[in-house]
């Protein structure tokens, strides 16, 4: 089955109202801080429970509770809860579990033997892929969850039952599958996923594409928040082979389903590009930003499909697909063969992963920055490299926009930061300290600059990317704009700043572009994107590369890495490096694309402390706000003018605390 438009419609309107979830369940770790029925987060006072036997759920007030609770009974996700506290007591993961019973128990099925269990309820299941035994151990690992987790929630019903466990699960498996296959993990305000949640076939039959037209977003109804507006016609209607089918769902459309959770997380679809009437709408299933193999490795391991989109189907590969797993090698005596070259990007893949185990689970970030800034430099450290037959290994480093150099980028400006906040809590008096936060702090933003430069590259020859890229801008700009009002860059320069309001988009406005008329527009919900996104994207480019230069060398000074990266937004030495290297491996002793000729070290050295430091400060804010406005504007195309983040944006800008004085600035 799958979705197609109903009429032509533009890039950045909502397809479908909020759509209510069949069911939704909190993951474990966020039973305690968040309600289970509207997932809104909790106050640290209000924790409902209308059953004092009942301590594994927390709602956030009494109509939350009412509507929840008596499912949380019904369904057995209370049972279930009792008995993996015995069989598991720390490491249990029920989300998909709990979902599965609930929506075991709104459905009300007919008895297991007259109900064919490859579609329930109109949504693919799935069943007969992912429970056939297979070849690939993560496979394993899903079949085995399938099979304890059907058993666990048959016991669970009938513990609720009072009765004996006949054996037969196949019906809680089949469940199983189908929230394996359909749900989606529940993401508001760009934090990590909350739960998940299970919607009906309005956007279950979504279908993937690697090069997807539409995006969806969440909305959470807390007892605060008005009542959602009226449903209106959806844009999107029912597609594919299976007449019964649709003429089945058209018709359940009008018939609400019996215990849907209505104050659950509502998910909307919209479109990130012009679609026309008829083509199919897609949306993304995994993280675009890998390449072709570990993509399609992931989707057939979750959802049992090959991806053939354009994007995957591409001869030559998409531009996006070769960098992003591109590597340079840069010793001559290596030998050419593909089976070295994947042992390579296996060791390279296990080295970044260790990196950042250092610092998102061992706590250590300066290991974690010292050893990905090695491996972006010059590839792995020989211990790492045994000669194969006698001959040593080529070194292979990665393309600078590789997939494992983005998310090494992402990692360390993340790092950064938080080492310049342990320093700053460690030793707040000490003014050598405070220098060494302040170059942190610098390092962190320009990571998230380069970030930001490096996959706009891709962007533009891919705008199915716009989420993530929209969110690297973002994280560029509140870094830089932190950075600008940090009072640590008050104790660098000798004597008094002079003032300096930094607050208020309209005072803020550049002569050279219209970003902030457009975002204000936006905002205010008058017409959107008035100036297209080709126009928009072409004014931000020209002023932050005209700004780049003037801030880079202060951000980057000292630190002997990202001075090899020219400049963040030109991204020419990249095009050089390109085309003197495409594809392949390097042939020449010695010479790589990332060696001096292609990362001019010298033209951004040589910072001078006596430079203007308030000019600098000026120029920061202005590409600030110029990254953090562009970041907003692309956010609001993919989530709406009025969501979370627009607003979060608005209030960055407009800075709550300004510097010093109120005297207003142009961004000149
Ligand atoms: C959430 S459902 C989407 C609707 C589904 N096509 C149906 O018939 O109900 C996910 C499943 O759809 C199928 N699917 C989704 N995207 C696909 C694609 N691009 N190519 C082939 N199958 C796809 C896979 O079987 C996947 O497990």
């Amino acid at each position: 089955m799958e979705m197609r438009m109903r009429e032509d419609t533009e890039m950045g309107l909502d397809l479908t109202h909020p759509l209510p979830p069949l069911a939704s369940s909190l993951h474990d770790s966020h039973l305690r801080s968040h309600c289970s029925a509207c997932f809104s987060p909790l106050p640290p006072t209000v924790l409902v429970n209308t059953n004092p036997s009942s301590s594994f759920l927390c709602y956030c007030s009494p109509p939350c509770s009412a509507s929840d609770s008596p499912l949380h009974f019904s369904s057995a996700e209370h049972h279930l809860f009792l008995l993996l506290r015995h069989s598991h007591p720390s490491t249990a993961h029920s989300s998909d579990l709990r979902a599965a019973l609930r929506l075991l128990h709104i459905l009300h099925l007919p008895p297991l033997h007259t109900q064919p269990l490859h579609r329930i309820c109109g949504l693919l299941t799935n069943l007969h892929h992912l429970i056939s035994p297979s070849h690939n151990s993560e496979s394993d690992e899903t079949l085995t969850r399938i099979r304890d987790g059907g058993k666990a929630m048959a016991v669970a019903r009938c513990m609720r039952d009072g009765t004996e466990f006949s054996g037969d699960s196949k019906l809680e498996e089949a469940l199983l599958c189908l929230v394996l296959t359909n749900a989606v993990e529940v993401q508001v305000n760009g934090g990590s996923a909350l739960g998940i949640a299970v919607y009906d076939w309005c956007f279950s039959w979504i279908n993937h594409s690697c090069s997807p037209n539409a995006c969806y977003r969440f909305l959470l109804r807390s007892p605060e928040t008005p009542q959602f507006s009226g449903e209106s016609r959806l844009q999107i209607i029912p597609g594919g082979n299976d007449e019964i089918e649709i003429q089945n769902a058209v018709r359940s459309k009008s018939e609400s389903i019996e215990g849907c959770n209505i104050h659950g997380p509502r998910i909307i679809v919209r479109s990130i590009k012009a679609i026309k009437k008829g083509e199919e709408v897609w949306v993304a299933y995994i993280d675009l930003l890998q390449p072709k193999e570990i993509r399609h490795a992931e989707l057939w391991v979750k959802y049992w499909f090959s991806c053939c989109c354009n994007r995957c189907n591409a001869s030559p590969p998409t531009y996006v697909d070769l960098v992003l797993q591109e590597t340079l090698a840069h010793s001559l005596n290596y030998i050419d063969d593909n089976m070295c070259r994947e042992e390579e990007i296996r060791k390279l893949t296990d080295y970044v992963d260790d990196a950042i185990a250092d610092y998102l689970s061992v706590g250590n970030p300066e290991a974690c920055c010292e050893k990905l800034e090695n491996v972006i430099a010059q590839g792995l450290p020989d211990e790492q490299l045994e000669p194969i037959e006698g001959k040593s290994q080529a070194n292979f480093k990665l393309h600078p926009l590789h997939h494992l150099s983005l998310a090494a980028y992402t990692t360390l400006a993340s790092a950064y930061r938080v080492r310049a906040s342990q320093l700053l809590d460690l030793h707040s008096e000490m003014d050598g300290d405070e220098l060494e936060a302040l170059s942190l702090i610098k390092t962190s933003a320009a990571y998230s600059l380069l970030l930001a430069g490096a996959t706009h590259r891709i962007f533009l020859s891919d705008s199915s990317l716009i989420a993530s890229i929209a969110n690297f801008w973002m994280n560029a700009g509140e870094s830089l704009l932190s950075l600008a009002r940090s009072s640590l860059l008050n104790s660098f320069v000798k004597g008094r700043l002079p003032v300096l309001n930094l607050s208020s988009l309209q005072s803020h406005k550049c002569n050279e572009c219209s970003l902030a008329d457009e975002f204000e527009a936006n905002f205010f919900g008058s017409q959107a994107h008035n100036g297209g996104l080709e126009n928009i994207s072409k004014q931000f480019l020209n002023c932050v590369s005209s700004i780049t230069p003037k801030v880079w060398s202060f951000l980057i000074q000292g630190h002997h890495l990202c001075k090899k990266f020219k400049d963040p937004i030109d991204s020419n030495w990249l095009q050089k490096m390109e085309t003197s290297k495409i594809w392949g491996f390097q042939a020449h002793s010695g010479c790589t694309a990332m060696d001096s000729s292609s990362w001019d070290e010298e033209s951004t050295g040589g910072y001078e402390a006596q430079r203007d430091t308030n000019q600098e400060r000026k120029n920061l804010f202005k590409l600030g706000i110029h990254c953090l406005l562009y970041g907003g504007f692309l956010s609001s195309i993919c989530y709406g003018p009025s969501s979370y983040l627009t607003r979060y944006i608005r209030n960055l800008v407009d800075g709550e605390e300004s510097l010093t004085g109120n005297s207003s600035h142009e961004m000149d």
